[in-house]
């Protein structure tokens, strides 16, 4: 396979870092950008043939920053592979500093919101400071001018910059997964697997009742079952917004299809953002009349009626 530079979501240390490196080839050149945007924005200058950026956790649902920026079809993008990673935080401090002497804690807002409980807890007297990412945080707690005592951050983000380890394993949830995705300039979808995922945003009509129950008719109508759907706003107007799904089911798959090109007849805009495997390899539980068979034999039945029966 040829190399591929990948820009992700930095510095070295952050978690998608950590991510990257489980599906990244030997010669592939991994460049840290200092934010999802840059990140995107980095694809559809040319400049990098993919990004790999945080979309989904388990605690807090869509990571809106990549979410927003990836719909914005003006530039398309689309997602080719997404990659999950069960995350593991540390409470990181310049060596010498103890539990007691922590003010300030340092960390990124998806850390933060997943450790809150636990900082409550163990260090009542802290405030916490969000952060661009969490190996940011430590490398802004590593320099001893520092108005933050302690990162929150991954281990290997602590050790990387010469950080204390107080405590590990600190999440308020310990299943806290991430769900990350290569991103790449419009291309065909890899191949079916039998497992997949498509990512789409629809925008509902604003002129009318019963738009968002017309987008769930055309999904649960066609037997595709929803792993993720988020109102987002359109920042085109006070009051109006676009659904981003997360749908089972490959582009290639008929009842996919069947979904599309209904919602393109019910809603005002359908982006597609792609279709690729999923990571945890689960198959879809489809009815009997839902599967891509069911669909080919209905079809060949049309033909022949269209042929005189
Ligand atoms: O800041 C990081 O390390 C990231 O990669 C973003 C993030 C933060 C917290 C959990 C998962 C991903």
């Amino acid at each position: 396979m040829p190399s591929l530079s990948y820009g992700y979501f930095g510095p070295p240390g952050t978690f998608t870092h950590q991510a990257l490196l489980l599906i990244a080839g030997e010669e592939d050149r991994l460049l840290p950008f200092r934010s999802v945007v840059a990140a995107l924005d980095a694809v559809r200058a040319g400049e990098i043939d993919a990004a790999f950026v945080p979309i989904e956790n388990s605690l807090e649902g869509g990571v809106s920053a990549t979410l927003d920026y990836l719909a914005d079809d003006s530039q398309p993008l689309m997602i080719r592979r997404e990659v999950l990673l069960p995350v593991q935080f540390a409470l990181c401090v310049r060596p010498g500093t103890v539990r007691a002497d922590i003010r300030s804690v340092l960390t990124h807002p998806h850390a933060a919101a997943q450790t809150r409980l636990w900082v409550a807890r163990h260090l009542p007297r802290a405030v916490v400071t969000e952060g661009p990412s969490t190996a940011g945080a430590a490398v802004e707690v590593s320099d001893p001018d520092s108005a933050h005592d302690a990162a929150i951050c991954a281990r290997i983000a602590g050790e990387m910059n010469g950080l204390e380890i107080l405590a590990d394993g600190i999440a308020d949830n310990e299943d806290a997964v991430t769900r990350f995705v290569v991103v790449t300039s419009p291309a065909p979808p890899p191949p079916a697997t039998g497992a997949d995922k498509t990512t789409l945003v629809a925008y509902m009509r604003v002129d009318r009742s019963g738009s968002l129950l017309g987008i769930l008719e055309q999904i649960a109508g066609h037997g595709v079952n929803m792993t993720r759907i988020e109102s987002r706003p359109t920042k085109q107007a006070l009051g109006s917004y676009c659904f981003s799904i997360d749908a089972e089911g490959h582009l290639d798959d008929p009842r996919m299809q069947e979904t599309l090109t209904g919602l393109h007849r019910v809603c005002s805009r359908v982006t597609f953002l792609g279709s690729y495997p999923r990571a945890d390899r689960q198959a879809p539980i489809l009815d009997e009349g839902q599967t891509n068979e069911a669909y080919a034999e209905a079809q060949a039945w049309l033909q022949g009626l269209r042929y005189g029966g």
